[in-house]
């Protein structure tokens, strides 16, 4: 869900913001487990730490009652080692967590983009571009600065839950004690948040004032001198600082009494913890050692419950910015107009394929496959497992050595082998290539379609062009459609001439499409782009898909993994993960990217 407030693009809720980060994070296993256990481990040290030296502090007067000194002389030995692993692990939690924070981030960033770039025309005239602007740059930026700070939480969250339970660990009415420290906390928060807030805008604000009256004097230099208005400028510019400074000195005060007050809360709690340890060791309850490692754990524990305390102020900021860009990245895509279906559905046969482009080196061995009407089918191996020659085969582009391909629409049959000859219109008819070599014609970009389809409308185009995903930059172009492209003009980047090389296909409509395009790196906006472009031609069409990347693998009905030539697995996406072979180890390897 997202709302929609005064301005007309949506921020995202808490919740969603919070499910998108999530999403987000889970998507890179690689860096998560190890910065979330990493983080266990070194919050683990910072609790072990405290306990160990209570249980030195119990361990003293047994010493001093038997004179064994064994177990005084492990627990020394243990608390150097925690000590030295705390130093390891924190730093690389740290780094860890900061790495993970960082990927996340350049992901949301990523997706903001490209969804602002993809951004309906009329979405963005009514929203304002001002809107937009702000989100892609300000949000952006204020998030991606905020980082460091989101994973120092994170850090400090982690090591404040896992003292909670060494706490409870070492004696519930002690952990209670700790407690008391809160409603101080929640206090001193309520005091300063809705102060802090308007402080900081206003610092800001005042110190950019106090940038711009000394660059205006700066760059107006002449007209200062020439209409002998230094005195007057000198007087803005000092009176601008003296406001900035006072702002600045303002909100120094505010955070140092803030401060105050936390180590307010940290004293009560302290004495709390201590005066509570008193009465129990009194009663017999606890021992010294147990009081000692609260005392100490607690002592631990002001940094991060101090560093939480501060960060508040950037959390919100961070997450104000972050539900502004989710509410961008999180616009459906509008439902694309309806486009003529293509002729009726056509299945296809490979009946014992084989082909050798040289004599006696086959690169196809007997392979048998199927197309089912409307059906999408995957094809996917090592590069030279021949996925391009059967793809060429099945599309009419290459003869097979052997064997025969049938297409078939219920009524009538093509048969592609070496013993038949194809007329290249009819062949065009029933299949469309996307190849990976693509080109683009010398002619303007309406030139492009019309020669696709004759007499097609610029309705019709533009609705084209929206389903490929490329009606935006088309847009964006001088002089839109008739802009020439070509292979002099360079005004085209190679996913945008895959993107017309769909477009020309959809324009011509045939029932069967065979996509072997390899242009775009895995998980780039340019690759998604031509993904949503792929999706949208093998809509209600027969699809055979040479799938470079594995994410286009996934969304076809049927996968038939091609090594050496002949056909080793095939199935659909989740049986063959099940299956754990070939293509469970492919996917595997390709979703840790
Ligand atoms: N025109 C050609 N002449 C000679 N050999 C070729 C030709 N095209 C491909 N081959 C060879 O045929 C084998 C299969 O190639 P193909 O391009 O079909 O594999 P692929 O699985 O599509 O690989 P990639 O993913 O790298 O495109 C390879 O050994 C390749 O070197």
């Amino acid at each position: 869900m997202t709302t929609t407030t005064g301005e007309l693009l949506p921020i995202a809720t808490g919740r969603v913001t919070a499910r998108a980060v999530l999403r987000q994070v889970l998507a890179h296993p690689r860096q998560w487990i190890p910065a979330l256990l990493l983080s266990l481990a070194s919050s683990a040290g910072t609790v072990a730490l405290p306990i160990l030296l209570g249980a030195l502090v119990d361990q003293v007067p047994i010493v001093a009652r038997t004179g064994d000194t064994g177990p005084l002389a492990a627990l020394i030995v243990a608390l150097v080692l925690v000590m030295l692993a705390g130093v390891v692990l924190t730093a690389a939690a740290g780094r860890a967590l900061q790495r993970l924070a960082a990927q996340v981030g350049a992901d949301l960033r990523e997706r903001v983009v490209e969804r602002a770039l993809r951004l309906d025309t009329r979405v963005l005239e009514r929203a304002g571009h001002g809107d937009i602007a702000s989100r892609v740059t300000d949000d952006v930026e204020l998030f991606m600065e905020a980082i460091p700070v989101l994973s120092g939480v994170t850090a400090s969250l982690i090591t404040v839950v896992v003292a909670a339970i060494g706490f409870v660990s070492l004696d519930w009415r002690l952990a209670l004690a700790f407690a008391a420290v809160l409603p101080v906390h929640v206090i001193g928060l309520r005091w300063y948040l809705p102060k802090a807030g308007p402080r900081y805008a206003a610092e800001r604000r005042l110190a950019a004032e106090r940038s711009r009256v000394l660059l205006s004097s700066l760059r107006g230099r002449p007209t200062v001198q020439a209409y002998q208005m230094a005195e007057l400028q000198s007087g803005r510019l000092r009176s601008a600082s003296a406001s900035a400074l006072e702002a600045t000195v303002g909100l120094v005060r505010l955070v140092a009494r803030f401060g105050l007050c936390l180590n307010g809360a940290e004293a009560v709690g302290l004495s709390a913890v201590l005066a509570t340890g008193f009465l129990l060791v009194n009663a017999d309850l606890v021992s010294v050692g147990a009081v000692t490692a609260a005392a100490l754990l607690f002592h631990r524990l002001f940094g991060p419950l101090g560093w939480l305390l501060m960060s508040v102020d950037d959390v919100q900021r961070a997450g104000a910015a972050l539900s502004r860009m989710v509410g961008v990245a999180g616009i459906p895509d509008p439902e694309p107009a309806p486009l003529p279906a293509p002729r009726g559905p056509v299945t296809v046969r490979a009946e014992g394929v084989d082909h050798a482009y040289v004599e006696g080196r086959l690169v196809l061995d007997r392979v048998d496959l199927e197309l089912p009407a409307a059906g999408s089918v995957a094809l996917v191996g090592a590069s030279g497992a021949g996925k391009t020659t059967l793809a060429g085969i099945i599309g009419g582009a290459i003869t097979p050595t052997q064997g025969r391909v049938v297409l078939s629409d219920g009524e009538r049959e093509l048969i592609l082998s070496a013993d038949t000859v194809v007329d290249e219109d009819e062949l065009r008819d029933w299949v469309g290539i996307v190849a990976q070599e693509t080109y683009v014609f010398t002619g303007t970009l309406r030139e492009e379609l019309t020669l696709a389809r004759p007499g097609i409308t610029d309705d019709e185009i533009w609705m084209i062009l929206e389903r490929v995903v490329a009606d935006g930059w088309v847009r964006a172009l001088p002089d839109g459609l008739d802009t020439p492209v070509g292979p002099n003009t360079a005004v085209l980047s190679a996913a945008h001439v895959q993107q017309l090389a769909l477009a020309r296909l959809l324009a011509r409509n045939p029932p069967l499409v065979v996509l072997d395009e390899a242009t775009a790196e895995a998980g780039s906006a340019g690759a998604r782009q031509l993904e949503a472009a792929g999706r949208a031609l093998i809509k209600d069409r027969t699809a055979l898909v040479v799938a470079h990347r594995l994410t286009q693998a996934r969304e076809c009905d049927k996968i038939v993994v091609l090594d050496d030539g002949k056909i080793v697995e095939a199935g659909s996406h989740e049986e063959l993960v099940a299956a754990g072979g070939r293509y469970a180890a492919l996917w595997a390897s390709w979703s840790a990217h």
